[in-house]
């Protein structure tokens, strides 16, 4: 789809400032200044700097830290308030990480927009005591019965299942909070989204890249989405115009597999898509046990118009195949 030509964009004769929601985590503040510079360099009507209000909300999941999110209700918890504030109207449009928003959206909000995705692998980093892992095969370099820091069932299941001697302790927090913790020597190393490190331009010394066949990152990990209110189809129009239809369809395949194996949330699960050279799309999908010991993981290919078809379907054959007492 070539993009949209900037004239196609609607004048806005709504009140300015148009009033985004966010978290207030540096990474979320990232995205969604990262966000708005897009829009005013795609809608220069929007460019006036009272064009925009930032209305930082503090969500569910950002005041529990002491549990991992799959015990407190999984992702919905870092966009409930965000949601209410959108339909509330007292923010105008949302800026979200697509892989902490809900698969399907409450009554009168969409997904506007998804924007171009950044790396969506995982990285290992390395705490201060452990040599640098080696990049063609960091999981083998971990020591015998090293602590890993992660409240991920997905990182956890997936090195578990890799490497059965290594125990998990629990790092939640912001990308900030976990890098501290490793340092402080909480664990020998953590794991983490690159994505969010590269936004932060934080290098932690050490940290490598793992192959997405070996780790299979989280549907929507590296995307940025947008919510709005169904109704609003004036921002409907705007936020149309600047997406990222690649982004679009690997998302909608990811998040089609997820929503299909979605019976727990307490179930580690994995999605990862990417366009091929021939516009066909090419979909992992993995679901496991947290403990490692079942792991199922399988691949179909097809055509990206239908990414959503496909992730259903690939998510329908790793449910039917997969242990039931996953998905109770
Ligand atoms: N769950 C927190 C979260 N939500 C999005 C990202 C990273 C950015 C992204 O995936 O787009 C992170 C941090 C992490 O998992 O390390």
């Amino acid at each position: 789809m070539p993009p949209a030509h900037p004239a196609s964009v609607p004048q806005h004769r709504r009140p300015l400032p148009l009033r985004v929601g966010t978290r207030a985590s540096p990474l979320a503040l990232w995205q969604t200044r990262d966000f708005l510079a897009r829009v005013t360099r795609f809608c220069p009507v929007l460019r006036d700097a009272k064009a925009f209000e930032e209305h930082q909300l503090l969500t569910s999941g950002d005041r529990i830290q002491d549990r991992r999110l799959a015990e407190i209700g999984g992702k919905g918890l870092f966009a409930k308030e965000i949601h209410e504030a959108l339909l509330d109207r007292r923010i105008d449009f949302a800026v979200h990480s697509l892989k902490d928003l809900e698969t399907e959206m409450p009554p009168g909000i969409v997904l506007a927009c998804t924007l171009k995705r950044e790396d969506a692998r995982d990285v290992l980093v390395p705490g201060p005591a452990l040599a640098a892992p080696d990049p063609a095969d960091p999981l083998a370099a971990l020591p015998r019965g090293a602590v890993i820091g992660t409240s991920s069932v997905r990182r956890q299941s997936q090195l578990l299942h890799r490497r059965p001697d290594l125990s998990v302790v629990m790092f939640r927090g912001n990308v900030q909070t976990r890098l501290r913790k490793l340092a402080e020597g909480e664990a020998a190393a953590t794991m983490l989204a690159l994505a969010g490190l590269k936004r932060l331009a934080l290098a932690p010394p050490g940290a490598v890249a793992l192959d997405p066949e070996v780790m299979v990152p989280a549907a929507g990990q590296g995307i940025v989405g947008v919510t709005v209110r169904a109704d609003d189809t004036e921002l409907r129009e705007l936020l149309a115009a600047i997406e990222d239809p690649e982004a679009r369809a690997v998302s909608a395949a990811e998040r089609a597999l997820l929503a299909a194996l979605d019976g727990s949330c307490r179930t580690p699960i994995g999605g990862h898509a990417r366009l091929l050279a021939d516009g066909r799309l090419r979909l992992t999908g993995l679901v496991a046990r947290a403990d490692g010991g079942f792991l199922l993981r399988r691949t179909l290919e097809g055509d990206a118009a239908e990414a959503a078809r496909l992730g259903a379907e690939l998510g329908a054959s790793l449910r039917r195949d997969a242990p039931a007492d996953l998905f109770a």
